[in-house]
């Protein structure tokens, strides 16, 4: 019987050649107190794939993407990041056992995120928030750090913004800045929770071509909460459809936006596209 931290474990029945997992949910339980928000939860997310979720307010999108960077650990079952766990690894016998601190910290560095609120540091000048994590958590020089820096300014449209506080940017630049402080960390795995959902509407096209360049041009596997449904039929490969804490409905995004089979999704595709607006195209 493989164990969590086999690689083979990954992928019950893997082929050589076939998709491997980055993302693994494997019985995943999150309680908050009496509430329930995910039961039982499996499902992966393949090396290169963008995923997007979507469903109803509630019903657990958000919490998925912080128990993949750690910022919640999950109450039940288990997490694996390219075969190894991420918080909690089972024991021969089913108990759970946390991993130290350090080994989750080597897990999320490869990992990176961009909130809706964009979480820049409001003391700190542009650059210095995109070479923090570079320079304090992966040890990079702070030359070698601010020259890759001033690459992903450039690739954000903000070359010129190095030096400017946070405060002085509009809040598409800021996000932008958010973009590029998450891929200074190189990371295998970027995961975005609605990160235009605190832009005027005419500024969430910048943001959002920089995101699907982002995916046209990398190999990063996203897995992406978004309102935005255009965004997640042009760049996802796949889309998986909320309810109450369960996938009910799981297809690529051709089928899910014009043909869903599940009642829950054509109500809710009715309900965020508008009537008549489901298979249009
Ligand atoms: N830190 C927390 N403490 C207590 N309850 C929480 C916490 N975080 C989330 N929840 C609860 O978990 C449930 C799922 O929340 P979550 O934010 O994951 O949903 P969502 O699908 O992302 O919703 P939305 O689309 O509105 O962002 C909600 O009932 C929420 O109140």
């Amino acid at each position: 019987m493989p164990t969590p931290t086999d690689p083979a474990a990954t992928a019950p029945g893997a082929r050589a050649g076939a998709p491997a997992p980055i993302i693994e949910f494997r019985d995943v339980e999150k309680r908050f107190g009496d509430n329930v928000v995910l039961k039982d939860l499996n499902f992966h997310v393949n090396k290169g794939e963008r995923v997007t979720l979507i469903g109803p307010s509630g019903s657990g999108k958000t919490t998925i993407l912080r128990l993949v960077m750690t910022l919640e650990e999950a109450t039940g079952g288990i997490i694996l990041i390219d075969g190894q766990p991420l918080t909690h690894r089972l024991e021969e016998g089913g108990k759970r056992v946390r991993l130290s601190n350090r080994e989750i910290k080597r897990t999320r560095t490869r990992i990176g995120m961009v909130f809706q609120q964009f979480n820049l540091f409001p003391n700190m000048t542009v650059i210095e928030n995109i070479i923090e994590s570079p320079v304090h958590v992966l040890g990079q020089s702070k030359t070698e750090a601010r020259s890759k820096a001033q690459d992903l300014l450039g690739k954000v449209g903000l070359a010129d913004k190095a030096d400017a506080h946070p405060s002085s940017l509009s809040g598409g630049q800021q996000q932008r800045v958010a973009i590029a402080r998450a891929l200074a960390m190189d990371p295998e795995i970027l995961l975005l929770d609605e990160v235009t959902s605190a832009l005027d509407p005419e500024i969430v096209d910048e943001v959002l071509g920089i995101l699907r360049n982002i995916a046209e041009t990398t190999d990063i596997t996203m897995l992406i909460v978004t309102h935005e449904m255009q965004f997640a039929r042009d760049v996802s490969d796949r889309v998986l459809m909320f309810d109450g804490g369960s996938i009910v409905e799981d297809s690529d995004p051709h089928t899910m936006f014009t043909a869903p089979t599940h009642d829950r999704t054509k109500k809710f595709l009715r309900a965020v596209l508008g009537e008549g607006q489901i298979g249009t195209r």
